[in-house]
C-alpha cells in the first residue's frame, strides 16, 4: 500500500500537519509505526484507513479494520454475548454456542475464549477484557488491519496470545502502533516506520532494525520496561 505526496490539514488549522508524506507499506506482513507522543501516529493511521480527507494518492483501496484503544462495554454483558455481537454482525449468526465458535475463530482464540465463555465482562481483568475484544475483532477478515497500541496494559502472556492470532492470518497487512520494543522483537519478518518531524524519518526491516536500536534518539520512542 502506498501513500504518495499526501497532505493533511486539521479542521481549522492554517497549515498542513502532514505535507507531501510518502509511505510504502509492505502488504501481507506486520508493520510497525513508532514515534513520540504527538508525532502524528494516530493521524497517519486514520489517513491510511481513509478516515481523513487528504490530497495526494493512496493506493490500492483495501478493506480495513481499525482496532483502537479499548472499546466501552456494558459490565453485565458476558463473553459469549460479546462474541455474538462481533461475530454475529460479521457472519450473520444471531446466537452463538461454543460449538459454533470452532468453525468461526482460529485455534488460539478458541483456546482463550473457551474457559471464560460464560463469564460476565465485569468479572474479567482489564487485560482479559481488552484481549476478548481484540481477538474477536481479529476474526473479522479485512485486508488492512490497524492496531493502535494493542499491547498497552496487557501482560506479556496475553500479548503472546494476541500475536499468535495475528500470525494465524498472515495474508493480511498489519500496521501496529507501539511504544514497546518487545512487540517488534516478537516477529520474524516486519518493517518499522519511524514517524518524526511529520515525515517517515527512517524505516528498517528485521535485518537492519537491531543496529538502529542502539541510537539514543531512536530509543526515546520506546518506554523503558
Ligand atoms: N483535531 C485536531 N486539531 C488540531 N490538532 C490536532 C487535532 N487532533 C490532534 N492534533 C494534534 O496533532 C498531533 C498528532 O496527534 P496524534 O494523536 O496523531 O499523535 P500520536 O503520535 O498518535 O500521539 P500519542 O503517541 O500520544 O498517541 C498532536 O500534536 C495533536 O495535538
Amino acid at each position: 500500500m502506498q501513500l504518495k505526496s499526501v497532505s493533511y490539514t486539521f479542521p481549522r488549522a492554517k497549515t498542513p500537519f502532514f505535507e507531501n508524506l510518502n509511505l510504502d507499506l509492505p502488504e501481507h506482513q506486520v508493520n510497525f509505526l513508532i514515534g513520540q507522543n504527538g508525532a502524528g501516529k494516530t493521524t497517519l493511521a486514520d489517513i491510511l484507513l481513509g478516515l481523513r480527507p487528504v490530497t495526494g494518492e493512496i493506493t490500492p483501496k483495501l478493506s480495513t479494520l481499525y482496532l483502537n484503544q479499548k472499546l466501552p462495554m456494558l459490565p453485565a454483558i458476558r463473553v459469549c454475548d460479546v462474541a455474538a455481537l462481533v461475530l454475529g454482525v460479521a457472519t450473520g449468526h444471531v446466537k452463538l454456542s461454543l460449538n459454533d465458535l470452532e468453525d468461526l475463530v482460529d485455534a488460539p482464540t478458541l483456546t482463550f475464549l473457551t474457559p471464560i465463555w460464560e463469564k460476565h465482562y465485569s468479572d474479567l481483568s482489564g487485560g482479559q477484557q481488552k484481549l476478548v475484544q481484540l481477538l474477536l475483532f481479529l476474526q473479522v477478515d479485512r485486508d488492512l488491519v490497524v492496531l493502535d497500541e494493542p499491547t498497552a496494559f496487557i501482560d506479556r502472556q496475553h500479548v503472546a496470545t494476541l500475536f499468535k492470532v495475528i500470525k494465524a492470518h498472515p495474508q493480511r497487512t498489519y500496521l501496529m502502533i507501539t511504544h514497546d520494543v518487545r512487540d517488534i522483537e516478537a516477529f520474524e519478518q516486519y518493517r518499522v516506520f519511524w514517524l518524526a518531524d511529520r515525515q517517515i524519518k527512517q524505516s528498517w526491516d528485521q535485518t537492519t532494525f537491531a543496529d538502529a536500536a542502539n541510537e539514543a534518539e531512536f530509543l526515546q520512542n520506546f518506554q523503558t520496561v
